[in-house]
């Protein structure tokens, strides 16, 4: 039984992040935390730099992948604060990360896509280490007459035929 956050390897985060810099932006990567002892969501922080202009869409490529147990999930949904202040929005309103998705050829690899929905003409400024999703652990629960055996490799779309 384990859940943990790991970082994804250093080759895996440079497919993704295609920058001179990306060894020390690497490095610098934190694992989701907690703020408080009573909270429920472990934050996501940005792992650089960004500004969303309105209506500007970004993909954030995490570095951080999850391993858990077969019966969770993680649910990826945005901060309060951003959201409350900037309307900011995650583009698939929430991200479902399966428990197979740790063992995809990506090494199973968090993106958030999210976008400035400001009806306000508002920046989004959010600063590297600055905490701009959440990702809440569930448990799920399967029909009685489940038989679903296929392997997942990769995200988004990987299962539809
Ligand atoms: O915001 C997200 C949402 C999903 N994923 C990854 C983890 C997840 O396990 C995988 C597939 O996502 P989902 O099941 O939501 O996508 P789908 O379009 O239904 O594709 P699939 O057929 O691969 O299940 O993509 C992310 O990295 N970020």
């Amino acid at each position: 039984m384990s859940t943990l956050f790991h970082k994804v390897s250093l080759n895996q985060f440079a497919l993704a992040y295609k920058d001179n810099n990306v060894e020390n932006i690497y490095n610098d990567i934190k694992l989701p935390q907690r703020a408080t002892k009573g909270s429920a969501g472990y934050d996501f922080f940005a792992p650089f730099d960004f500004t969303l202009k309105p209506n500007e869409t970004i993909t954030i490529p995490t570095g951080i992948r999850c391993e858990m147990d077969e019966n969770r999930v993680l649910m990826i949904f945005p901060r309060s604060g951003l959201g409350f202040k900037y309307r900011m929005q995650l583009n698939n309103t929430v991200g479902i990360i399966d428990s197979d998705y740790f063992y995809s050829d990506n090494e199973g690899h968090i993106f958030i896509k999210i976008t400035n929905n400001t009806n306000e003409d508002k920046v989004i400024e959010v600063k590297k280490g600055q905490g701009f999703a959440q990702g809440l652990f569930m448990q799920y629960f399967l029909t009685d007459d489940d038989d679903a055996s296929a392997i997942r490799n990769g995200g988004f779309g990987s299962t539809t035929k």
